[in-house]
């Protein structure tokens, strides 16, 4: 047998320092099939880690007759050359691990995809050390993919990525990252970097003091090659995985090991990119001894469903995708820089390229949708037929605390609604949102005055006596009450009647940012703050609000760190920008709002500092429930029924009876909010006629409700046992019902022992 075989690998370039001993891998397997009598000719070309140069040596041996080829380590590399390998009729071994996703008629694929070895590592990672995780990456296909698939499966876990972070090939220094990670405090980090970057990364983790016990560094590319490059110490005591280390002590092991560094040298370390080079030349070469056949499509005919024993344990391939079934194993690097196996699955995982996130089957399109929403900077999320975050843009991502996989309760969407112009696309099944942030400055426009907030319940009215005693002072307010309550409204009448109403009302919704974004929307940032920063730096909420008033919506949520900082910019009426230390006076008046219970979660959780609470809770207004008022439910449909007349044009001007009494009897979860919906989507439903709404224009929902017993028949204590029931249905943890409950998680284990129920 006479055959050239293009050796594609990365002599020079910033991946060179894994892809030479790949490159020494495939010649030694070649040279072994060779002693056999064969004569396989290697022709190595440098493709330099650059995919265009990868692409055109394909391109030249191609043309000259090669069939097969080894290599191509970056996915980047990889995907250049696929369209020389159809061109061309062409194979290729890609012995590398990869995102997956990929499963082309002309390549073999010998390395791990993501549930070979992402998956086992977050497991042994959320097991041993925590949920929360810190991704870091080369910023190119396989670390964005990778780091992506981390995001679902730790959040089907209950887990979350609490930061992320890319650097260009390359790069050299980590210090602004390791303190990103410092400050997120995650349990552990997980690295996608190839090549070079690695190297000053664990010495800059080690530098910085940080300590593998506490924090360790999980990765599916540092082995045993690049630990060699970094030094030992600064690699030992954290954690790899795959299907081969050096450090197995099996006999087709110690012979392969021994092998290698016979023709190599014993100071050649072996990683497991290495070993599946070895494996996928040989294995290439022996179908094709066998089939006689240059034709991949008779190559991978005669390789499919091959099984072989190897020194990784045993490989099969499976023959619809040409993926390897594999063991696989998670080590510990030891300070001679070899890995301790620390957990072995014992048989093997069958690749699973394609495994499907944790999203439901869809009409829109993943591939358009993910492409646009990585470019666009519109902020946009999808919603499963069954109300599940099944995709969120990058954008979304940034300007939400949501995660993929959760699910977007009444109370949340409500929340998005209060914080977006939110436009919807597609009716039925999956449902896009386009999010728009609304303004925060709210001094425009027609705001609420008192006059405009009527109430027939005695107990509200003592409450707005109380915030229109607010208005003419200073001091701090702090609104309390259940989520639509109208809070907000409030807080613009609150505004409007005080001696600061021509300067600006700012809203700050810290329950929907995500925490990394806190600070920076509330005191600024200097230009060069951060990695992201926007050039010359931004402008604040607090100062944003000077002379006028800053309103803390969901103050509750505000993470505990945050709330030192916010205490002392309220005491000393002065803050600093992120990245700057020149403190700046501002003049704002505080209103804080939220519909959590905070002096409980003072007591029980010790999730809000008391002295902040007290600071805040200077006078405190509490919006009673709508179910707590039904007295408003009839003033409140026909005041909204005048609005929509102006805002629709004609249509009904008064309700039936029998839908008064299904307004009046709905317990109003989403309260005003969910109120003025509920008319909105009637008005619209009954036409252009003058007539009144009917119960059969109120959703399913509502309809129930008329010719029920009256309300009072139903105590208070049953509307909230039925709520708990629903919530809990809805979410998968206490944590998750309390929150969307508003409630602390003791507060609901209280009720729930009070109920006699079972989370
Ligand atoms: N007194 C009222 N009269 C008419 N509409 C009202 C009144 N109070 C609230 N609304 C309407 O109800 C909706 C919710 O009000 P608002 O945003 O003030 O509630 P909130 O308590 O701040 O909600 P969240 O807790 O979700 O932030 C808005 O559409 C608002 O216009």
């Amino acid at each position: 047998m006479n055959t050239r075989v293009g050796l594609l690998f990365s002599l020079t370039g910033t991946t060179a320092l894994t892809e030479r001993g790949q490159c020494d891998a495939a010649i030694l397997a070649i040279e072994h099939f060779n002693q056999n009598g064969m004569n396989v000719e290697a022709i190595v070309r440098d493709i330099c880690s650059d995919p265009a140069k990868s692409a055109k040596e394909a391109e030249a041996l191609a043309k000259d007759g090669v069939k097969v080829f080894i290599g191509c380590y970056t996915s980047a590399c990889r995907k250049a050359i696929l369209p020389v390998l159809e061109k061309y009729g062409c194979l290729l071994v890609y012995p590398t691990l990869y995102e997956g996703r990929e499963c082309h008629s002309n390549v073999f694929y010998t390395g791990e995809v993501p549930n070979q070895q992402v998956h086992v590592l977050l497991d042994y990672l959320t097991e041993h050390f925590g949920k929360s995780v810190y991704c870091i990456g080369t910023d190119y296909i396989y670390p964005r993919e990778t780091n992506q698939q981390v995001r679902t499966y730790l959040t089907e876990k209950n887990g979350s990525v609490v930061g992320e972070a890319y650097v260009p090939f390359g790069h050299q220094t980590f210090y602004d990252v390791l303190e990103d990670i410092i400050v997120k405090r995650p349990d552990a980090i997980f690295t996608t970097l190839v090549g070079q970057s690695i190297i000053p990364f664990y010495r800059a983790y080690r530098r910085m003091g940080l300590n593998p016990d506490h924090l360790p560094i999980f990765s599916p590319i540092t082995k045993e090659t690049e630990i060699a490059a970094m030094g030992a110490d600064y690699g030992a005591g954290h954690y790899g995985s795959a299907s081969y280390f050096q450090s197995l002590q099996n006999e087709p092991n110690l012979h392969f090991v021994s092998a290698f560094h016979e023709r190599f040298g014993a100071q050649q370390e072996i990683s497991s990119v290495m070993f599946n080079t070895y494996l996928g030349t040989k294995m290439i070469l022996d179908s094709i001894r066998e089939t006689g056949s240059l034709d991949y499509r008779d190559v991978f005919y005669h390789l499919s469903d091959k099984k072989l024993e190897t020194a990784c344990g045993t490989v099969l391939v499976e023959g619809d995708h040409h993926h390897l079934s594999r063991p696989v194993k998670i080590g510990r690097a030891t300070p001679d820089g070899q890995f301790e196996i620390v957990w072995d699955s014992q048989r093997n995982i069958a690749p699973k390229p394609f495994k499907e996130k944790s999203r439901e089957p869809g009409q829109l399109n993943e591939i358009i949708l993910e492409s646009w929403g990585r470019i666009s900077d519109e902020a946009i999320v999808v919603l499963s037929e069954r109300q599940h975050i099944v995709y969120m843009s990058k954008k979304a991502a940034e300007l939400t605390r949501f995660k993929e996989g959760q699910l977007l309760t009444p109370t949340l969407l409500q929340q998005i609604h209060h914080a977006f112009e939110v436009h919807p696309y597609g009716t039925s099944g999956q449902q896009m949102l386009l999010l728009k942030p609304k303004p925060s400055v709210r001094s425009s426009g027609a705001p609420y005055q008192f006059d405009r907030i009527r109430t027939l319940n005695p107990e509200y009215q003592l409450e707005l006596e109380v915030a229109k005693l607010a208005s003419q002072s200073c001091a701090n307010v702090l609104i309390t009450g259940e989520t639509g309550t109208g809070k907000e409204v409030l807080v613009q009448a609150i505004h409007q009647q005080s001696e600061r109403k021509n300067g600006p009302l700012v809203a700050v919704n810290t329950g929907l940012l995500p925490r990394e974004l806190i600070a920076s929307e509330m005191f600024g940032y200097i230009e060069g703050a951060f990695t992201g920063a926007k050039k010359g730096g931004a402008l604040g909420k607090f100062e944003a609000a000077n002379d006028g008033t800053l309103f803390l919506d969901e103050i509750g949520d505000m993470p505990l760190d945050l709330q030192v900082v916010l205490l002392r910019a309220i005491e000393s009426k002065r803050i600093m920008r992120l990245g700057e230390n020149k403190e700046r006076a501002v003049n704002v008046r505080i209103i804080a709002a939220t519909n959590r219970n905070l002096q409980e979660e003072i007591a029980y959780s010790a999730s809000f500092r008391s002295d902040l609470f007290y600071r805040l809770n200077v006078l405190s207004i509490t919006i009673p429930p709508l179910r707590e008022r039904p007295e408003d439910v009839e003033h409140l449909s026909q005041e909204f029924l005048r609005e929509f007349q102006t805002v629709h044009g004609d249509g009904p001007d008064s309700l039936s009876d029998e839908a008064l009494q299904a307004l009046v009897q709905y317990p109003w979860p989403g309260n005003i909010r969910e109120l003025r919906n509920v008319m909105e989507r009637a008005y619209l439903l009954a036409g252009r006629e003058r007539a009144a709404i009917r119960v059969e224009h109120l959703p399913r929902a509502l309809k129930g409700y008329y010719q029920r017993k009256p309300r009072a028949a139903e105590p208070l204590k049953q509307v909230e046992r039925r709520m708990i029931e629903q919530v809990l249905s809805e979410t998968k943890t206490i944590t998750e019902a309390s929150k969307v409950l508003g409630i602390t998680r003791s507060t609901l284990y209280r009720k729930l022992k009070e109920f006699q129920m079972t989370p």
